[in-house]
């Protein structure tokens, strides 16, 4: 399959330009406003470590809700199931920022990636290693082999700056006890793991431990087979809020999306996969990277179904 691999994301980004630049940027965080629509990377790499890459795949752009898939993996090999005391493993069938399950759900979040249960993730993650600066990053950049992948200081202070949602959820998630720490600092936390700027080629490589069963980059093991079986469960069915059975009816893949128009795919035992196109669609999920995963699991054997 990978001799021809890179004919097939030649051909993908062929059928995807013609809906290049559609879909419209998130504008509640105004620093992803400013970014130019009309891009549109893919990356893929292999369980051997082959990269292949076509479009804007060295191009950085704001991983924002990609990094509650690290934030978990990290959460889960240092405390095991824990996390699911906090935490339920269910479809939302809403929108990201939804808070309107957490009151009735006496505050347990429906999954660890809508932003309530992002935010009790953060909450634990920050806990187990206090300081100011999250493992996360640390994380990206070891895995991607590139020590220059840095918080876009800029991103961060536009959301803090436009947080009254994130801080509502955060005091609910407080007020039923479950969140720990204080709310500016837990809040500090996931807006600076969501400003992490990354390509599409370093996002990939940086995803690749799911396709590898939990097996870090230099070899040694962040999660069991097991746990990384489950990780990629939880992104199938919660990784793109309302969107996620269009996601699995189209793509057929464990992934999780972003504001910031990125998405990560993987392909257990074979590959992850990184596109990225900044315009949105109405779940807040990349246009253009929704069509090109589509069209590329329609070319491949790669979808899990
Ligand atoms: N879906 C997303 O990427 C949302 C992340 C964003 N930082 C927020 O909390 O609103």
């Amino acid at each position: 399959m990978t001799s021809d691999l890179q004919g097939v994301l030649d051909e993908v980004y062929e059928a995807v330009r013609p809906i290049m630049g559609g879909g419209s940027v998130a504008d509640y965080i105004p620093r992803l406003a400013a970014v130019n629509p009309d891009q549109f990377g893919i990356a893929v790499m292999t369980t051997d470590g082959e990269r292949f890459a076509a479009g804007d795949a060295a191009v950085d752009f704001s991983i924002q809700s990609i990094s509650k898939v690290f934030s978990l993996a990290l959460v889960m090999a240092e405390d095991g199931d824990e996390i699911w005391q906090r935490v339920n493993r269910e479809p939302s069938g809403a929108a990201f920022n939804s808070l309107a399950q957490l009151e009735y759900k006496r505050g347990i979040p429906r999954n660890p990636f809508m932003n309530a249960g992002a935010l009790v993730v953060a909450d634990h993650l920050l806990s187990l290693t206090p300081g100011e600066q999250s493992p996360v990053l640390e994380f990206v950049r070891a895995e991607s082999g590139n020590p220059d992948v840095s918080v876009d200081a800029l991103t961060a202070a536009s959301e803090l700056s436009h947080s009254d949602r994130n801080s509502s959820i955060a005091h609910l998630l407080r007020s039923f006890g479950n969140l720990t720490n204080d709310v500016e600092a837990v809040l500090a936390r996931y807006v600076d793991q969501c400003a992490i700027a990354m390509t599409c080629e370093d996002l990939a490589a940086a995803g690749a431990f799911l396709a590898r069963r939990g097996v870090r980059a230099d070899g040694t093991r962040l999660l069991s087979s097991n746990q990384a079986r489950r990780v990629n469960a939880v992104m199938l069915t919660s990784g793109f809020y309302d969107a996620a059975g269009e996601f699995a009816y189209r793509v057929g893949l464990p992934g999780k999306s972003g504001v910031g128009g990125g998405i990560l795919a993987i392909v257990p035992d074979v590959c992850s996969i990184c596109v990225w196109g900044p315009g949105l669609d109405g779940s807040g999920n990349s246009l253009t990277g929704m069509a090109a995963l589509a069209e590329l699991t329609a070319r491949t054997d790669w979808s899990i179904f």
